[in-house]
């Protein structure tokens, strides 16, 4: 369940967060399968809980409503389309799965496919669901259980959400009924979303009970779903994200803390020589890193200031490092514009999703951030690509915030985040010759049209990065973007 089955070469995800199925299906043709990504998180396929009165926001997707694949997104068969269009690309599909819990208590009653339910006496008729199929007896999720009380953290409901008793064996088959037909169509594997809230032992029931995934969409036979689980666990809670390790992938939230504190200058750069289990982290295998989430970029979960796109400079900066260093399987956030930290995505007056729109320049139009086509951001998901399992060596600092180190022979990339410049001649561990750097432009026929770097026979290069430049960094490596 640890291993993302991507295709061969290709190592990174992004979360589309918000988008349709179609404008997805678009995105792995035009620009995902060509640009070397691995694959793609979706926002929740199944049937949600209309909430108007708060306008649509978007955590209006975290209350499912029944099972049925119908939400804003789209249908059962764009669904499906979307997954054999992505995988025909070589971009796998993983799907966020709201599995501990239904609906809240709001006035309203209807899904996104017309589906009622009636929480009150917890009616979901469209799965269906009754009384017995949730935890007895009724209590709510407060502050201080998070410390005291795991059975209350499992039993209880967070934030007033129907709670579902995933030890019965009715509820078992019905979440794998659910996940067993994504598996059908083609998907990778799953986001387990509130993986805290749900016993470790029920979870590796169902995990057990997932089919292999689906050959006819070029996975290996036997091939087990790709499974990492949201366990918000900065420490100190009686819940230790430990539990889950041993069924799964964990999300790992203290990576994207702690990169943020240090690409803001609230640690110097050079403590992260060591970079990895050293800090707290998990093990690399078991970890699913990203800066920042869809919940944690607007302040909900996880605490802590987390860099976002609103941050631009050092957003890419700390992007730049997790793409470049070898540790965990990295995610990328694509947002869409917000000030307020509840709002949805940009809707019509009916509450359509308005797909994204490409500029000329390759951005996003629409309210769409699209980071992931930021040009500094996908030219770095193709220098891990390149770096593959290159090792992190001839790693340098000046005891501040100038670091550099190669991956293998395949790549290098140096960072100045100093209020001074950059002015050193280090080891690239490339072989000679002229590289483009990949963060001011990238090569073009036998130009590059931004940054270019010599390196001598010794491997060694002159790098002079000025603290006021764009970006605060510069990488090259031996793919065709790069090398001249
Ligand atoms: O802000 C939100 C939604 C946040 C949210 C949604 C999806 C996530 O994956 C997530 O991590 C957070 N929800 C709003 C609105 C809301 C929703 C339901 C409700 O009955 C009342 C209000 C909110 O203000 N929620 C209270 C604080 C956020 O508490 C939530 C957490 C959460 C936060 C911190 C933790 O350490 C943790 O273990 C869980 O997870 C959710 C998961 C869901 O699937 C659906 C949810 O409603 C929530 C969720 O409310
Ligand atoms: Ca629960």
């Amino acid at each position: 369940y640890k291993n993302p089955h991507y295709a061969s070469g290709r190592t990174t995800m992004v979360h589309l967060f918000e988008w349709k199925w179609d404008d997805i299906a678009a995105e792995c043709e035009r620009f995902l399968g060509p640009r070397g990504f691995g694959g793609i998180q979706v926002s929740p396929p199944n049937e949600n809980l209309v909430i108007w009165s708060r306008n649509r926001p978007w955590w209006e997707r975290y209350q499912p409503i029944s099972y049925r694949l119908v939400t804003r997104s789209g249908n059962e068969n764009q669904f499906s389309n979307m997954v054999r269009r992505c995988n025909n690309v070589g971009v796998r599909i993983y799907v966020d799965a709201i599995i501990n819990h239904m609906t809240g208590t709001w006035n309203e009653n209807v899904g996104t496919g017309g589906s009622t339910a009636n929480f009150e006496n917890w009616h979901y008729p469209a799965v269906p669901y009754g009384r017995n199929d949730f935890n007895w007896p009724h209590c709510v999720i407060t502050g201080s259980d998070y410390n005291c009380c795991p059975d209350r953290v499992r039993n209880c409901e967070l934030s007033g959400l129907k709670d579902l008793n995933q030890g019965s064996d009715y509820v078992r088959q019905q979440i794998l009924n659910y996940m067993n037909r994504l598996i059908d169509m083609g998907v990778a594997g799953f986001r387990i979303d509130a993986a805290k809230h749900m016993w470790p032992h029920d979870l590796r029931v169902i995990y057990d009970r997932l089919r292999n995934l689906n050959t006819a969409h070029g996975f290996p036979s036997g091939a087990r779903p790709y499974i990492y689980q949201e366990v918000i666990d900065l420490g100190g809670e009686a819940i230790s994200r430990n539990e889950y390790t041993p069924l799964a992938a964990v999300t790992e939230f203290r990576f994207g803390l702690e990169l943020s504190q240090a690409f803001q200058r609230r640690n110097q750069l050079r403590w992260l020589v060591n970079w990895g289990p050293q800090w707290g982290l998990l093990a690399s295998g078991d970890a699913l890193t990203f800066i920042d989430n869809h919940d944690n970029q607007r302040g909900h979960g996880a605490g802590g200031n987390i860099l976002t796109y609103k941050q631009s400079r050092q957003y890419k900066g700390a992007i730049a490092f997790m793409l470049a260093h070898p540790y965990g399987y990295p995610q990328l956030m694509s947002s869409f514009a917000f000030t307020d930290t509840e709002a949805g995505p940009p809707m019509n007056s009916r509450g359509d999703i308005t797909s994204p729109t490409i500029n000329a320049d390759n951005s996003c139009g629409n309210g769409w951030i699209c980071e992931h086509r930021w040009r500094q951001i996908h030219n770095m998901v193709v220098f891990r690509n390149t770096a593959g399992n290159g090792a992190l060596t001839n790693w340098w600092d000046n005891g501040s915030n100038q670091i550099a180190f190669c991956r293998g022979n395949q790549a290098f990339i140096a960072f100045n985040n100093d209020a001074w410049d950059m002015d050193q001649t280090l080891q690239t561990c490339l072989p000679a010759g002229t590289y483009c750097d990949i963060i001011s432009g990238a090569r073009s026929g036998n130009r590059c049209t931004g940054k270019s770097i010599v390196v001598g026979s010794d491997g060694r290069a002159l790098i002079i990065h000025r603290s006021n430049e764009y970006d605060m960094m510069v990488a090259i490596h031996r793919g065709a973007d790069s090398r001249l």
